[in-house]
């Protein structure tokens, strides 16, 4: 039934176990063209390639046994450990048990998703499988005891530390797993942790260094103390014992869930009974009860100290913080700090020396009780924080003076608060400490897969390990960097209601499993060595070649001479210095690269910031040509609305006239006394009828003048037609260009005209503004000459005009003919007239060609030269009718003449529409 990820060979590729880890999110990723999933989704370490431990014999080094001829020196796989935790009734009851999770055998687990999960919901929709194998180091059943648990586990690590290594376990796990029971046991069933200590006393009986005064400090020092020092450390140590017995016996030396672990082992009567009968079961004869001082150093003697601190929402406390106090109080937060080799220690952490298993117990358990813990829908009494106990052996020689400590090792065990669904939470806090928890668990698994990247791709430039981006990762750094090795333990609980959870848990620690141990302080000595053996840059071999190769092999560095040392630290300097030179190469390179790709942003910022402008500068010329046009229409319009009324008053100044004109014409019934009215207003009466006189002529005057400039209109229609009509002909040379001048000059004297018209209306204007005035008849009369006159002048130059355009037709007309003589093949052009110009169809349509010319049409132009007729000697003969014949008078000269016939000195009035027009 099962479907194998694994390569042919049986041992999986890189690619593939990176398939098979993540494949339940890579599949989510392509719904187009997915390939058909297999049945079982098989995460498995490739366990064909872990190395395989033989076991020493008493005293004999583990030796790794390499795999193939790839095999990585000095490699070790971090072992996963995997516990299931039995039903409680309670879940037995509910219908927890639905077989979701079976152990295969010793290293596989088979997991089957429940009808009810998530996982089973996308496997149906083909995103996911629902059965998932998974293997790890050892698989613990849920029949497995705290002692065979210990065995296979920690008894090993104990022994590791005692031997000088630095051992790290930690539980991982769904929250409500077994973790904490795991750790620290229930009730009897002791844990890990107790029986550590138990096991750890019971080999250093007769070896223990009880003297305080060296003492562990920072990531890995020891200090000595001076002996007022000693004292403080001595009343810490008895005050925390003190307040654990106090504790005790307030609640009756029983037994609760605050006493797990050791459990019973409160009770002062029995504690060395369970310890030793905890101790016997953890211990076998043959590794560690009778070894008594076999496998510790010669001569060699034994100071443990001990610290407890949690890590809460990503701060830091001191669980071992030993002011007794009843009163709550705020808790110290505790800080990261580096020693001056990188290594971080939490700065200013408690460190107790215990002397037996007892007193180390009493410890945890009093630190147990700062420890954060809630209830949740889960677990009444779940862990909220990650507790880290760490067991430190200092290695002392006691024969020099006042002992000096030769070595330092440490059995950390930390018991990471349980993973789970923040929706779940309903309390705020707990939903905030989800959070913390699960992101610093998530770093955790980002960490570890980062060290399994680079372990695997050693060829890709490494990537960073985010360690710093967690207070957890950050403490437990120095165990996944060789400076020890780490075992994961993984709880699971069988249950179907958080089967998701518990799958997760799994592709999680699945990553771990494939993680190898980072190389130990003895494998860097054989690198350092590795490097001496290899030529040097002038091509003499080093003297370190002559050394034994097995003595290399080992990495026992002491065996080498100061001559070799001195060379040694030669070849790492040059290392160093060739790494420094290749990295600041890479970081020039990569700053040239930033560099060019900001000029380009920038260039093209520049390009953006150019075109905006140009866009803004457009738009605001738009806005201020449409503010311009608006402000001239608006000012005409305001000018024209005050002409208007001013016309309005004149209109209504003569109206008030014309009644006056009316009163004064009064009837024979109005009595005689009425008429003998003074002089003075009889006057006044007569002035006001020659005024009614004047405007009447005024009225006229207007009218004629609008006549006189319709035609000037027409003429100048003519006048354009006539040029339009003289290019039909194309460019016939000079005699057009002459024609053109003509024209040129004849529309120059119209535009005159049309100024002195303008002129005439603002006289006009001025002598009606005088009339409406009412000033005296003298001076009107002298403004309506003086308008009289400049009408004259207007109409001489009107005729003379008039005379020009004569002309100028004549001169036209003649090139015209003389043009057509020039083209044969035109048609003959009529003798005379503007239609001669035209062409016969248009004649036709105006009635042109039956129109005789006039006589000074007919004026052969010789006589009179052009410039002559255009600007005439102004001769009083000539002023009115000399060259005029009847046909010819315009609306204006007959005016002119009619005013001559009319007696002096009545004063010709302005036209009063005129200067509305102007
Ligand atoms: N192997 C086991 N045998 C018997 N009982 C167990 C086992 N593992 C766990 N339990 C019981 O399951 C319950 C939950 O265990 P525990 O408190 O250790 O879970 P946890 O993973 O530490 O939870 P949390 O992360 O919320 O702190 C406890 O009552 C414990 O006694």
């Amino acid at each position: 039934m099962a479907l194998s990820l694994s390569s042919p060979c049986g041992c999986a590729s890189d690619e593939e176990e990176e398939m098979a880890v993540f494949e339940s999110t890579a599949a989510e990723h392509g719904s187009l063209g997915r390939p058909r999933l297999p049945e079982i989704s098989v995460i498995s370490p490739g366990l064909d390639t872990r190395p395989s431990i033989v076991e020493p014999k008493m005293g004999v080094k583990p030796a790794v046994v390499r795999q193939g001829s790839g095999g990585e020196r000095n490699s070790e796989k971090v072992m996963v450990y995997l516990r299931i935790r039995p039903y409680t009734e309670a879940e037995n009851e509910m219908g927890e048990e639905q077989g979701c999770v079976a152990v295969q055998d010793e290293e596989t687990l088979m997991l089957k998703a429940p009808k009810d999960s998530q996982n089973m919901r996308t496997a149906e929709r083909g995103v996911t499988q629902s059965i998932h194998k998974f293997s790890f180091s050892k698989i613990c059943g849920p029949e497995t005891t705290q002692q065979q648990f210990y065995e296979c586990t920690m008894k090993k690590m104990v022994k590791d530390v005692l031997q000088g290594e630095n051992r790290l376990l930690y539980t991982y796990g769904v929250t409500n797993s077994g973790k904490t029971y795991t750790i620290q046991g229930a009730g009897r069933e002791a844990g890990l942790l107790p029986r550590a200590l138990a096991s750890l006393f019971r080999k250093l009986q007769g070896r223990l260094y009880t003297a305080m005064n060296l003492k562990p400090v920072m990531y890995q020092d020891v200090r000595h103390l001076e002996p007022s020092e000693v004292r403080v450390e001595e009343i810490r140590r008895n005050s925390l014992l003190k307040e654990d017995e106090n504790q005790t016996s307030r609640r009756g030396g029983t037994t609760t869930i605050w006493d797990s672990g050791i459990g019973g082992l409160s009770s002062t009567s029995n504690i060395a009974a369970q310890l030793e009968d905890s101790d016997s079961i953890c211990l076998e004869p043959d590794s560690l009860s009778h070894s008594g001082g076999d496998d510790l150093e010669e001569g060699a003697q034994f100071s443990i100290w001990v610290s407890f601190y949690e890590i809460y929402n990503e701060f830091l406390y001191d669980l071992l913080d030993a002011a007794p106090s009843m009163q709550p109080r705020k808790r110290v937060t505790l800080r990261l700090s580096d020693d001056k080799h990188g290594n971080p220690y939490v700065k200013d952490l408690n460190w107790i020396q215990v002397r037996s298993a007892e007193e180390a117990w009493r410890i945890l358990r009093a630190g147990r009780r700062n420890q954060s813990f809630a209830s949740t829908h889960l677990n009444h009494n779940s862990s909220r924080s990650h507790s880290i106990f760490s067991i430190r052996v200092l290695h002392v020689r006691p024969d020099v003076n006042s002992g000096q400590t030769m070595h330092i090792s440490e059995l950390t065990v930390c018991d990471l608060a349980g993973s789970e669904r923040c929706k779940e939470q309903r309390n705020g806090e707990r939903m905030k400490e989800a959070n913390n928890i699960n992101t610093s668990l998530l770093t955790l698994g980002r960490c570890i897969a980062a060290l399994r990247q680079n372990q695997n791709n050693k060829s890709r430039p490494p990537q960073v390990v985010p360690f710093r981006d967690s207070k957890l990762t950050r403490v437990l750094q120095g165990f996944f960097c060789g400076r020890g090795t780490s075992s994961m333990v993984v709880n699971i609980s069988p249950c179907a209601s958080i089967y998701d959870e518990t799958l997760q848990a799994l592709k999680f620690s699945a990553i771990a499993t494939q993680l190898v141990h980072g190389p130990s302080t003895k494998t860097r000595v054989a690198y350092i060595l590795s490097l001496l053996r290899e030529p040097t840059a002038n091509g003499n071999d080093s003297t370190v070649m002559e050394e034994d190769e097995d003595d290399v092999e080992d990495g026992d560095i002491t065996l080498l001479n100061n001559e070799a040392l001195l060379q040694a630290i030669d070849v790492l300097k040059r290392e160093v210095q060739r790494q420094r030179e290749e990295k600041e190469a890479l970081e020039a390179n990569v700053r040239e690269q930033v560099v060019s790709e900001m000029m380009e942003v920038i260039s093209g910022m520049q390009d953006g910031f150019r075109e905006t402008l140009e866009t803004e500068k457009a738009l605001i010329e738009e806005r201020c040509e449409e503010k311009m046009t608006s402000l001239q229409k608006h000012l005409k319009k305001f000018y024209s609305q005050e002409l208007k009324e001013r016309d309005e008053e004149i209109e209504a100044l003569a109206a008030l006239l014309d009644k006056t004109k009316v009163a004064e014409s009064v009837p024979a019934s109005v009595p005689q006394e009425d008429l003998e009215e003074p002089r003075r207003s009889r006057r006044l009466t007569t002035q006001k009828k020659r005024e009614l006189t004047l405007c009447t002529e005024l009225d006229q005057c207007r009218n004629e003048l609008d006549q006189c400039r319709t035609e000037l209109l027409t003429k100048t229609q003519e006048m354009t037609k006539l040029q339009m009509q003289l290019e039909v002909p194309g460019s016939t040379g000079s005699l057009t260009n002459a024609a053109d001048r003509k024209m040129e000059e004849g529309q120059r004297n119209l535009r005159q005209l049309r100024l002195d018209l303008q002129r005439l209306g603002a006289d006009l204007q001025s002598g009606e503004r005088a009339c409406c005035r009412n000033t005296g008849g003298e001076r009107l009369r002298q403004a309506l000459t003086a308008a009289d006159e400049t009408l004259l002048k207007q109409d001489q130059i009107l005729l003379e005009l008039q005379n020009g355009l004569t002309l100028i037709k004549a001169d036209l007309r003649r090139k015209a003919e003389t043009l057509a003589q020039m083209q044969p093949d035109q048609p003959q052009l009529p003798p005379s007239g503007f239609a001669a110009f035209a062409t016969p169809g248009s004649c036709k349509k105006r009635g042109c060609a039956a129109a005789a010319p006039s006589d000074t049409e007919n004026r052969p132009p010789q006589k009179r030269p052009l410039f002559q007729s255009l600007f005439p000697t102004r001769t009083p003969t000539r002023k009115y009718n000399c060259t005029v014949t009847e046909a010819n008078i315009t609306p204006y000269s007959r005016i002119l003449r009619s005013r001559q016939q009319s007696p002096p000195p009545s004063p010709v009035t302005t036209p009063r529409s005129l200067r509305g027009k102007y």
